[in-house]
């Protein structure tokens, strides 16, 4: 027997409600968490269908976010890399003006830091640029 889209993706292309479209109803009326939830309970492991990981309600769709998912984690390891390189660069610098009898934190040019990020993310990139600076200062 051929697998339908449902079988593959646990998704459900007919039904308007999105849990009843991402499989968490059965005919028993056992819902795919409270399922989940047992069988973590009961120490075995009950795997997700690509539909209920997704999100999606076709296999086509199920299979781009995946794979664009998969780019995600990969630029996600490359910015959590960057941001270590940055720390230790920023370390250099603190550790040379407080060496040199000066402060660790110098915010003129935290502020322009701060209007690069802003400058090129808008008001978000405020935020994320006061955090970056967060785990870059103090850590030497
Ligand atoms: O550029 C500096 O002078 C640094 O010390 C680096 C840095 C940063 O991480 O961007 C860290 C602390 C300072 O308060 C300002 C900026």
């Amino acid at each position: 027997m051929t697998a339908t889209a449902t079988e593959k993706t646990g998704a459900t292309e007919h039904h308007d409600h999105p849990d009843a479209a991402q499989g968490s109803g059965t005919p028993d009326g056992t819902g795919t968490a409270e399922r989940a939830g047992a069988a973590e309970r009961a120490g075995t492991t009950e795997k997700k269908g690509a539909g209920e990981r997704t999100g999606a309600r076709t296999t086509e769709a199920a299979g781009v976010i995946s794979g664009a998912r998969e780019r995600i984690d990969a630029l996600d390891d490359r910015i959590i890399g960057l941001i270590q390189e940055r720390m230790a660069v920023s370390a250099v610098i603190q550790e040379a003006r407080i060496t040199s009898g000066g402060r660790r934190v110098n915010l003129s040019r935290e502020m322009e830091v701060l209007g690069r990020y802003r400058e090129a993310l808008g008001k978000p990139g405020t935020a994320l640029a006061m955090t970056l600076l967060e785990l870059c200062r103090g850590r030497i």
